[in-house]
């Protein structure tokens, strides 16, 4: 692992090495994941044409004029797919904290199918609600499913290292990951011509609610900052070649707090012109099987200590954080 400011995780590595190098490689992954939980991921093997065909593609699509973009809008507040226009979600309000709404749109996409058999009512109003697909820019259906797909491909290789990283058999997470809901989100600030509400961030501090998110922050830009253990808000600097990795809720849970699913934002840019830049990021939300009840796993629990959260359904869970972060209509 190298380390300069930032870690950055070399999966094909990890990948490659034997178990006992492994094991070391873990518990490197362990000791960040006790402090931020943020790290870069290299190595991952997503060929960049994936990257940058859903990229491009997100890119057109939010710079069609409003009009269009409101085709693939979502049909009612708190509905989780498709585009959700400027100022529809504040992420702060996940934690009860009252908040201006979010300086960004966004374009969400869900599970590529419904496993089959599923008949809970909620999983199929919500995470397997159909996602509004935009007529243009040509392509951009295909090149956000491929990016999907290995999205949803590399999670499942992260969490095969947090499973080392725990000291468990590396399939640990596996049967919890089998159906995954996870959810993809295409992210645009744009520039900002007036200046923001007081308190108005481009994304408001929040954890993230799952297992883990995959990020990815426009080359060079700023703004996306955490808290780190002091306390500080510090920045974390795109990686060129690399994904961010960040842990959410549920993996906190899982490990009763032995790892941290940290408080993180996306901060305005510095007034004036060369302040009012655009920035688009993806951030892929991997989330466990809808009724997959996350409970402390027995070896993360000290003897004598009692786990410090009530289980929860990893559906249910990410539904009702979902909703709490709508914006009441401007
Ligand atoms: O845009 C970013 O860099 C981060 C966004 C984020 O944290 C989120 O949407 O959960
Ligand atoms: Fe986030």
């Amino acid at each position: 692992m190298t380390s300069a400011d930032f870690p950055v995780f070399d999966l094909a590595a990890y990948e490659r090495a034997p178990t006992d190098k492994r094991r070391a490689l873990g518990e490197e992954v362990d000791a960040i994941c006790r402090t931020t939980g943020f790290l870069a991921v290299s190595g991952h093997g997503v060929a960049q044409t994936v990257i940058d065909d859903a990229w491009n593609a997100a890119h057109a699509f939010f710079h069609l004029a409003a009009e269009d973009k409101a085709k693939a809008r979502a049909p009612y507040a708190g509905y989780p797919y498709g585009y959700l226009g400027p100022e529809s979600e504040a992420l702060a309000k996940s934690r009860n904290e009252d908040s201006p709404p979010d300086l960004k749109e966004s374009f969400n996409g869900g599970p590529a199918s419904v496993p089959e058999g599923l008949t809970d009512e909620d999983a199929l109003a919500f995470c397997y609600a159909a996602t509004i697909w935009p007529e243009r820019p040509v392509g951009f259906r295909e090149a956000w499913q491929a990016y999907y797909a290995e999205m949803e491909d590399l999670a499942a290789r992260i969490m095969r290292v947090f499973a080392t990283a725990l000291k468990l058999p590396e399939d640990y997470f596996e049967a919890a990951i089998s159906r995954p809901i996870s959810a993809l989100r295409a992210l645009n600030y744009p520039e900002q011509a007036i200046a923001p509400k007081p308190g108005q961030l481009r994304a408001g501090a929040h954890t993230d609610y799952g297992s883990l998110t995959i990020l990815l922050p426009q080359a060079g830009s700023g703004g996306l900052e955490i808290r780190d253990p002091s306390g500080e808000w510090r920045p974390v600097p795109p990686v060129p070649g690399a994904f961010i990795i960040n842990i959410g809720d549920l993996m906190a849970l899982w490990t009763n707090d032995r790892w941290v699913s940290t408080l993180h934002r996306v901060v305005n840019p510095p007034p004036g012109p060369s302040g009012s830049t655009r920035r688009q990021s993806f951030a892929f939300f991997h989330q466990p099987n809808w009724d997959q009840e996350i409970a402390c796993i027995p070896s993360c629990l000290e003897p004598g200590a009692e786990p410090r959260y009530e289980p929860v359904l990893s559906g249910p869970y990410l539904m009702s954080k979902f909703r709490s972060t709508v914006a009441p209509a401007a």
